[in-house]
């Protein structure tokens, strides 16, 4: 059985549809003939703007209404960026493809500051994500960190009307939305962590549609799903949802997999870090081996604070 048509579910955002289209120009390329159509939703993440991901409920928000649409028919696939995927995927569904990774690395944005240790003292820099303030708390403890949350456009928009003297977005959606020059500075690994899976774009689908799911699956990329296999298992282990200030990042090279992940504490800007190496069978082991070495190291008291 073959498919005539392909339905892609995505959010609104500048960025979901640039995700969303990316993909349906690629499966067109992979299949020609293949008719490939949009499906632009609402989902609650994109409607709650006035409360950080972490107070109402975390990261399955962004797609709810994606895999709603797919159970009833009304598309096949979703597209997302692999960091707001769940580390627990709902039941009836699979990652057939996660496409190659862009750059990972955050990006320090200002219009008056070339980088963090340039920032006056005080100086108020804008993220909502946990794993981004632990990590500035932790290099530069007098900052005051100030929640942003909206999409890209609306970040940047509220940076340029002069609340805060710096955010912090990842490189990878500025990149995507043509807004590389907004980059000052890359908070890159391994001294600075992304967020499990960051820079990944994963296309979702029904795992009752083997049809589907072997169209789909021509856009996989081996290499970046062996790696955000190893960080996105560590982030299961640790307990995995963004309410949790959690980091990882691993590489993979001839010699095999190596997984660096990190758990911090936004109030002290305490960071636990571990790493391990494995042979790229052992991605899901490997990002077990790095949380049990972060909870050796105390990580339970961080993750529950
Ligand atoms: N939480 C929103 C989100 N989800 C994915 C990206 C960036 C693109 C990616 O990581 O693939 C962003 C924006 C940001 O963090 O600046």
């Amino acid at each position: 059985m073959t498919v005539a048509t392909l339905r892609i579910a995505t959010r609104k955002s500048a960025l979901a549809l640039w995700q969303a289209e990316h993909v349906a120009a690629l499966l067109r390329a992979a299949h020609p003939g293949l008719q490939v159509e949009l499906v632009p939703l609402s989902t609650r993440g994109d409607e709650i703007l006035d409360q950080p991901l972490a107070t109402i409920g975390g990261k399955g928000l962004f797609l709810k209404e994606l895999e709603v649409a797919m159970l009833e028919g009304r598309a096949e696939l979703a597209v997302h960026s692999l960091k707001d995927v769940p580390a627990e995927l709902e039941p009836g569904f699979a990652l057939p493809a996660i496409l190659p990774r862009a750059d990972a690395a955050d990006a320090f944005v200002s219009n008056d500051y070339a980088d963090l240790a340039a920032l006056p003292l005080g100086a108020r820099v804008g993220t909502s994500s946990l794993r981004r303030q632990a990590q500035l708390r932790a290099v530069r403890p007098d900052l005051e960190l100030l929640d942003l949350r909206g999409n890209v456009g609306t970040r940047l928009q509220k940076l340029d009307a002069g609340h805060y003297e710096a955010i912090v977005l990842a490189c990878a959606g500025l990149e995507r939305l043509g807004l590389h020059e907004r980059i000052r500075h890359r908070l890159a690994a391994p001294e600075w962590l992304p967020a499990p899976g960051q820079a990944a774009i994963a296309v979702e689908a029904r795992s009752d549609q083997p049809a589907v799911l072997e169209a789909l699956a021509v856009l996989d990329d081996a290499e970046t799903r062996l790696a955000v296999s190893a960080e996105r298992s560590m982030n299961r282990a640790l307990g995995g949802s963004c309410t949790v200030p959690v980091g990882a990042w691993c590489t993979v090279t001839e010699h095999g997999l190596h997984l660096r992940g990190m758990v911090g504490d936004v109030s002290s800007g305490r960071l636990l870090v571990a790493e391990a190496v494995a042979g790229d069978n052992d991605a899901v082991s490997l990002g077990d081996k790095v949380a049990d070495a972060l909870f050796a190291q105390g990580a339970a008291a961080l993750l529950n604070a």
